[in-house]
This record gives structure tokens, sequence and C-alpha cells, in this order.
């Protein structure tokens, strides 16, 4: 086999390898002798094709990466070591924030020592400080965690840029270290924990092919860094140590860092609870275990998924112990209330799919089998959209093949603004305190900094529960203050010809009309009255809406957070309690069962901001997530510089805003919102065309999932338009990349601020039906 120097992402080219030589590799009932293959990845190709966390865990799926010879972005937990054949290389690729921490410093360093010890002159282990010899062997230079500075000072001391041979604060970033992903064939290993324990593995060349891969390298940065670190390296890892002479290399440009179709992130199907008001509302005496058991449950009956075909199941949630990890494993195995399809009540039926069809395949339904895995997440406000981000990078790097995001809160039962336990030395670090500030007061920062008026924050109020068109971001000045007649295209149905479908309906038409009836899961819930009366009920409606508000109401409430401020409690957005599930999956995997493809997720991003001003996390989320689309859908795209001091315009890089159909963001405040809309240019009408948080209502670990579901089924109402596209094939070695086409397609986008300064965003691309 010839070596291949590759462009592609991490695991479109893996997968063509696996392709490739998956039958020989399979069939074969021994490793085959190492043959190196070389790939060549560029920082973002890598980044893409994993995530941020890449674990590519090959065999197994959730945690097991014990039979995985490959490396792990930030995985600091152990150190594979071979036995019987092959070497097996885990290296510690550079992570910014990581790479800074005094621990990791020690980890890099144990992880040296134990590769002397036990291969003698054995291979390097890349790091983000590494720094070997030329030479046979490489001496490894131990790290002086004193040379690292604690977090706060991100570009460390002068010597240690000397030993990490970086000289930017940037090079410390993941994107710029050097860093090398090495697969051997490997029969059996022995897991080494730093804590001293250790345990073997057998892995099995049937049911583990990808660890019989051959040798896999993979550098960062540019390619003569590249060639050189493979030339180390390939010298470790040849006899006697000596440095091998590097073959010549063939190269390969695709040009573009798409996954492989196959090897897309798509989502299958999504559900959502209806949301109800905290602590007055009909779930105030709910636990939230059975809300997301309702949730969970419904996604998977709605497609006929068997729940033990999960990889993994990940929930966002802010205000339980722990985020709640007790409260979803509970829920996990609950036997959910919600009605099944046979009864005939629910009504719901899955595009593509048979009604019915969950019966035939999934059968009586009894909660999740124990062998499911589940966690939780807490990225507070978008802990949601973070639990969809997490399954989706676990389906990247291949780690499993379906998972459920979920998300949800309980406000009724558990309160915002307990700090938990902080250091009293935070009193002297400015932005430390700035995160205790409470939410309505970074809206009031928000809206004074940036002129943000009261009245531009009632008329975006308004138009939240009803489509007034009091909201005008290019004149800053309502147009009217009245409701409107109803749009012509308001209805649950497809857009009727003739129709605008971008002509937005808001919360209370949206409701009236049954838009969200596709969403909605109906949950049976208990309700106690003052005197401790129960009665049972059936939610289905959401019940912050007020369809009556008007501007002159608005106008009148009392500010809410400061005497003298402009956020009110009809321009924040709502306490709240609901859940939401969304199932996805890597694209082959779901094609194969027969599953609906309803969005396929293009970007990602999760970008830090002041704490006092949080709000305006998805001006720069936004402009992040759809740069990384605009590459995952090979649309030349230039990265903003940034170094920038003020907020970034939305740029011409990536996706633009006329690609987008819908962006979800989510209404923390209205003044944010409105700062964000128009910092960012957005035409209003294609904003929350269905209402957001503040007639919704916001339940915090819950809404990031809730913003997918609506999104993905408005995308899908809307149907696709023409846009064009240059997306490149994945063929593989001098095969010629796809030329630009037009194609159909629709996109839409999930942002929202986060408490203690951060914003996230996501594009997804609704493919047709
Ligand atoms: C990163 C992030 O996402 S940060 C965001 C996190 N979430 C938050 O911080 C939650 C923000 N919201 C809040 O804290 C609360 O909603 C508050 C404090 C603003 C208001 O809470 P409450 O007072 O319980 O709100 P409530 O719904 O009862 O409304 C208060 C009054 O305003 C009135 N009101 C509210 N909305 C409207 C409206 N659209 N039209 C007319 N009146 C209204 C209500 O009728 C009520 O009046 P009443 O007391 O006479 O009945």
């Amino acid at each position: 086999m010839d070596d291949v120097l590759i462009r592609g992402s991490f695991q479109s080219v893996l997968t063509r390898h696996l392709e490739e030589n998956g039958s020989d590799l399979l069939s074969s009932g021994s490793p085959p002798e190492p043959e190196p293959v070389h790939f060549l990845l560029s920082e973002e190709q890598l980044l893409l094709g994993s995530g941020q966390n890449l674990s590519w865990t090959g065999p197994g799926r959730g945690s097991d990466r014990a039979a995985a010879p490959v490396c792990c972005l930030n995985e600091t937990q152990f150190l594979l070591q071979p036995e019987g054949g092959g070497v097996a290389v885990t290296c510690m690729c550079g992570s910014g924030t990581a790479s800074r921490s005094r621990e990791n410093v020690a980890e890099i360093n144990w992880r040296h020592e134990e590769f002397s010890k036990a291969s003698g002159s054995g291979p390097e282990v890349n790091g983000p400080s590494s720094r070997v010899s030329e030479g046979s062997g490489g001496s490894r230079k131990l790290l002086d965690p004193d040379l690292w500075r604690e977090p706060g000072d991100s570009c460390g001391s002068d010597e240690l840029q000397q030993q990490t041979g970086t000289s930017r604060c940037s090079d410390h970033s993941p994107l710029n270290h050097q860093s090398a992903v090495i697969l051997l064939p490997v029969h059996q290993a022995t897991l080494l924990h730093r804590n001293g324990s250790s345990q073997k593995k057998t892995v099995s060349p049937k049911s583990d092919p990808p660890v019989w891969i051959q040798n896999f390298v993979g550098f960062l940065v540019d390619r003569s860094i590249a060639m050189n670190r493979l030339k180390l390296i390939s010298g470790h890892l040849s006899p006697g140590g000596s440095a091998a002479p590097l073959p010549d290399l063939r190269s390969f440009d695709c040009g573009c860092a798409a996954p492989s179709p196959g090897d897309e992130v798509v989502v299958v199907h999504g559900r959502r609870t209806a949301i109800g008001k905290a602590k007055k509302g009909s779930f105030k005496d709910t636990t939230p275990d059975e809300l997301l058991s309702a949730v969970m449950t419904a996604v998977l009956k709605d497609v006929g998924l068997s729940p033990d075909q999960l990889g993994d199941v990940c929930v966002g949630n802010v205000l339980q112990p722990g985020a709640g990890a007790l409260m979803a494993r509970v829920a996990h195995f609950l036997r959910s209330g919600v009605k099944c399809q046979r009864s005939g009540v629910e009504t719901f039926k899955v595009a593509g799919l048979p009604k019915g069809r969950g019966l035939r395949r999934g059968g009586a339904w009894s909660g999740f089998p124990e062998k499911v895995p589940v966690y939780t997440v807490n990225r507070q406000c978008s802990s949601g959209l973070q639990a969809l981000l997490n399954i989706a990078g676990s389906i990247r790097s291949g780690s499993i093949q379906l998972g459920l995001a979920c998300g949800v809160e309980s406000m009724s039962l558990r309160s915002m603004g307990d700090p938990g336990d902080l250091s009293s030395g935070l009193s002297a670090n400015a932005k430390a305190r700035d995160c205790l500030i409470p939410m309505g007061v970074t809206s009031e920062n928000v809206a004074e900094r940036f002129g943000v008026s009261r009245r531009q924050q009632d008329s975006f109020a308004l138009d939240s529960q009803i489509n007034s068109g009091a909201f005008c971001p290019s004149s800053g000045s309502p147009s009217r203050s009245s409701v409107p007649s109803v749009p012509s295209s308001c209805g649950s149905g497809p857009v009727r010809a003739g129709a605008d479908p971008c002509v937005p309906c808001r919360a209370a038409r949206a409701r009236d009309s049954g838009r969200f009836d596709r969403e909605i899961v109906p949950v049976s819930v208990t309700v106690r009255d003052e005197s401790g009366r129960e009665r049972r009920l059936e939610v289905r409606r959401d019940e912050g809406i007020r369809a009556g508000t008007t501007l002159e109401d608005l106008a009148r409430l009392r500010p809410a957070f400061k005497p003298d401020g402009t956020t009110t409690a009809g321009n924040s957005s709502q306490v709240s309690d609901g859940a939401a599930a969304v199932l996805l999956g890597r694209r082959a995997a779901v094609e194969e069962l027969g599953l609906p493809v309803l969005g396929v997720l293009r970007g990602s991003a999760v970008v830090g901001v002041p704490p006092d001003l949080m709000g305006v996390g998805p001006a720069l989320a936004i402009p992040a997530a759809l740069q990384q689309a605009g590459e995952a859908t090979g649309t030349v795209w230039i990265r903003t510089d940034p170094t920038e001091p003020t907020l970034p315009q939305f740029s011409s890089s990536g996706l633009k805003v006329n690609d987008i159909d819908v962006f979800e963001i989510n209404e923390a405040f209205a003044s944010q919102a409105v700062f964000c809309v128009q910092r960012l240019g957005l035409p209003p009408e294609k904003v929350n065309p269905l209402g957001g948080a503040i007639a919704l209502g916001h339940p915090l670990g819950c809404t990031g999932a809730r913003q997918v579901v609506t999104l993905l089924n408005e995308l899908r109402r809307r149907g696709r338009r023409w846009v064009r596209s240059s997306r490149c094939s994945q063929t593989g070695p001098g095969s010629d990349p796809v030329p630009p086409s037009l194609s159909l397609r629709a996109f839409g986008v999930v942002s929202m601020c986060i408490g203690t300064g951060m914003g996230a965003a996501a594009v997804f691309e609704f493919p047709g039906p």
C-alpha cells in the first residue's frame, strides 16, 4: 500500500481507509504488518471531523476507550500500553485551556515517563509542549509545572514559550499545536490509570475493526512542520528506534473539509412538552424526571426505535443538584405516561414513516433498559443545546451511532440564585464578581451600554407574543402598536401556493393555529390547589402566551430588576417548566435503520463574552457557527480577526444571513435579543417566527433542545429553497471534487446567551423531505 498524504476530515479519511481496506483487515485472523499510512490533516479538518473532543474509541461505545489506541483531545485519563504486537500511542493534542493547567503538565510528564519505562526508546508522545530532539529515540524533555502560570495568564512565561516553542498567546489554542494521531494494530492492551490501577483489554478483530486500521498519523499545523514531525515519529516507531527515511508522500487536496455524507450528524426527530408557568402552572407539582421521561419516550416511540439502540443519552439541566445526574437516570427507568400511537388519541405522525410503525418495531414500553447510559450537562441556559452538541461530538468521533439529546427544567421546584460554594477571593476579581450579577441586571447593562430603549424592548416583546410588526430594528422605532390582521400563511400544514412562508406567526397565532401540535407531547399530571386538593389533567398547550398583549400594557409594567431600569416582566423571558428531546444519529446508521432525516447539524460554536454583558453572546456565537457551517457545507470562508476589539459585524465569511431561513434566538431578555438582531442585521421576520422565550417561557436546561425542535419543524413546514452550494465530495485520492452546483436546502440557526458570559449557536440544514 502506498503512503498517502490526504487532506480530508479526520472521520472521512479514516472511514475511507476502512472502506478501502476493511475487508482484508476484518477477514485477517491476525493483525496485519504495520504499513504506515500518513494523513495530513489541517487543524480545522481535525476539529471539524472530530468535534472539540476527539475521542476515537472505535469499538465499544460511550466512555469505553480501552481498546482505542489513538489519542483523544483533552483526554488525560489513561495511557494505553499495547502487548503482544504493535505499539499504541496516545498523545496529548493541544488544547488551549486544558494545556495550561498544572494538572495537565503533570499528566503529560507522566505519560512521557510511562512511555520511556514501557518501551525504552518508545514513541514520542506528542503534546502541546513536547519537543523531541532530532535522531533516534527522542529525548523527552519533561515540563516544569512551575513555568506554567495559573489560569488567567493565557500566555504563560517566557520560559514556557521557549519550552513549547510557542511565541504568541494564540499558539496555545487547539488550532495551533502540533499534534499527532497514531493508530496501530493492537491485540491486547493494558489500560493504565494515573491512580495506579490497570486493566487488561483484548481486542477482537471482528468486533473492533477500527483497531485493525494500519498506522495512522495525522498532523496539524503546516505541512513542513508536519513532515518533520512525521519523520521523527516514524523514527521512533521503527525497529531499534532509528530514524527511518520518510517515503515520498503523495498529496491529495480535496479543498473541502466537509465530512462524507454518511458521517454527517443528522437529527432524526424531536419532541417537547408544553411549557408551563413555573410555580403557578400545570407542571408546578410535576418533577423533572417525569417531564424528561415523557419526551424521551415519545421521541423513540414516534420513530419506532428501541431504546437499546441508543449509544448514549445526554440531558441538559441547570437547577437540579449535580445538574440532575440522578434525576436523569431515574427518568430513564420511569414508565412514561405518554399516550401511545395505538390509543388513537395521539395523532402525531413522523414524516416519511408510516403511522403506527413504532408499535411494530418498538413493542410495549417499559422505560429504557439499564444498559443504555445517560449523563447530564450544565452549560446554564444553553444546556439543552449543549446536550445536542455533546451527542453530536460522540457521533462524529465514532463513539456512538445514535444518541438522544435532551433538556429539562423545573423552575417550580428549584430556584435560580443559589451560587453554590465560591471562594471569598472572588470579590477581588472584577470578572469573577461579574459572574454573580443577576441575569436581569445584565439585561439592564446591555440596554444601557448599547442604547436599547424601553420602547424597543417592549416592541420586541409584543412581537414575540403576537405578530404586531411593532419591532423594527432598522429604524429602531416601532412602526405600529396595534395587532395586525392574521398572516395568510399561518397554519400547521405546508405553505400554500402564493402565501409568503416567511411571514411570522409568533407565539399566539402559532399556538392557536396548531403549529406546535406536532412538537408537543401531551403529559398527564396531577396538580394540587391551595387547599391541597388534587386533580389530574393533560397538558398540551404552552401556558405563558398572552394573546391580548398590547404595547400600552407592556409600557405600564414596572422595571423588575432596577428601579430606573427598562427590563420588566413583560419583556423578560418567563420562569418556566418543560422538557425536550432530540434523536441524533450518524447519517449512515440512520439510513440503514430506515429512520427519517429531519435536519443536518452543519456547525456550532460557543464563545465567551463579558459576564456583565452576557446577553451579547449570540452576536458573536452566530457568526462563528455560520463560519463553521460554511466550511462544513463547502462554502469558501474567511476567518474574522479574533483580536478585533469590538464585536464583529456579520462578516462575508461562511454562510450568510441570506442563507438562513429561520433564526431561533433565545429571548432571555428583549434588550439582548434586540441588540443581537440589530448587530447582526437579521431580518426581523426571520427571527423567532413562532415567538420566543418572552412569550413561550424559558425552562433553562430545556430551552436549547426545545428551540431545535421548533426550528426544524418550521424549516420542514416552509419547505426547501434553492441555495448556491459548492459542496465537495470526499471521494478519495486522485478523484476530482464535485464542482459548485445548485442544491436544494434550507438553513436555520439556534442561538442563546449564557449566564456568566457566553454565547452558543448551532446551524442546521433541512435536507428536504
Ligand atoms: C442566559 C439566560 O437565558 S438568562 C435568563 C434566565 N431567566 C431569567 O432570568 C428569568 C427572567 N424572568 C424573571 O425573573 C421573571 O419573569 C420576572 C421577575 C421578570 C417576572 O416574574 P413575575 O413577577 O413572577 O412575572 P409574572 O408573569 O407574574 O408577571 C408580573 C406582572 O406582569 C404582568 N405581565 C407580564 N407579562 C405581561 C404582558 N405581556 N402583558 C401584560 N402584562 C404582563 C403580569 O400580568 C403580572 O401582573 P400581575 O401581578 O398584576 O398579574
